[in-house]
């Protein structure tokens, strides 16, 4: 990875994640399964949604005070198929206690949404999905065996058709597409259009980042998404917006 391409938002991010140690038990968790929460979301026709708890990140202006716990209450009332919680502290407000009070309040399956780039760092929190950012992880096979030996599931995200080659070759079953370029911070829903036909119809495909409306929401589902992630537009001030939020793109 060519890190001079980065933005220094995102620098900043991965210096952190980098420099983040933990010396906790490896952790063995028994995953709410993902595949049979979008099964079941299409099932009564909704629109498998994983809606993200990010009270901020570089992107968002402030940051939103309400209460973690009553926001993933309110996203899974409007629909949200599985959730999503930021656990990284110093640039979205995230933490790993957040995401352990999330997963106690909701039955729908939780996605640990975080910069992890060594194996230590899974022990961090249970959770039923990881994330791995195929762009940041040098070892893709080693760490998503890592993970899945622990149990968790794992999304595994992309940006690039390269990317979803490297996803689909360490064995992915999961690949999201970030239409956020991590490198200059820019939102292009094409970007979903152009690398979702790389991805074979038997592995999950999720439309991630810059979706904020149904025609987007269509979009993205014509564009082949199993499921979209959704933060920005369902987060509000109030657990009442918020389910409505969710409820509008569900
Ligand atoms: O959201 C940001 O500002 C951001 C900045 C730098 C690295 C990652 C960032 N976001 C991570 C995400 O993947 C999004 O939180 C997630 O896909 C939801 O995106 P959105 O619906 O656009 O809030």
């Amino acid at each position: 990875m060519d890190e001079s391409e980065l933005a220094p938002a995102v620098r900043s991010i991965l210096d952190a994640a980098r420099a983040r140690t933990h010396d906790g038990e490896r952790l063995s968790v028994e995953p709410r399964s993902l595949t049979d929460a979008f099964a079941a979301a299409e099932a009564d026709g909704r629109v498998p949604l994983i809606a993200e708890v990010k009270p901020t990140s570089p992107t968002t202006d402030g940051t939103r005070e309400v209460d973690p716990v009553a926001a993933a209450e309110a996203m899974v009332a409007g629909g949200a198929a599985a959730l999503s919680v930021l656990t990284e502290p110093a640039h979205f407000g995230g933490s790993t206690e957040t995401l352990e009070r999330v997963r106690e309040a909701v039955d729908v399956p939780v996605l640990r949404k975080d910069f992890v780039v060594r194996e230590e760092q899974l022990d961090a929190v249970e959770a039923d999905v990881v994330l791995l950012i195929a762009r940041f992880v040098d070892d893709l096979d080693g760490l998503l065996a890592a993970a899945r030996d622990r149990g968790f599931q794992v999304l595994v995200e992309t940006h690039t058709r390269q990317e979803v080659a490297r996803a689909l070759a360490a064995g992915a079953d999961v690949v999201g597409v970030n239409n956020r370029d991590l490198g200059k911070l820019e939102v292009d829903l094409e970007t979903f259009e152009s690398v979702a036909p790389e991805v074979p119809d038997s592995v999950t495909t999720v439309a991630e980042s810059g979706i904020s409306t149904r025609d987007d929401v269509r979009r993205m589902r014509a564009a082949g998404a199993d499921a979209l992630l959704v933060g920005s537009a369902v987060m509000d001030d109030t657990p009442d917006a918020i389910r409505e939020n969710t409820r509008d793109l569900t």
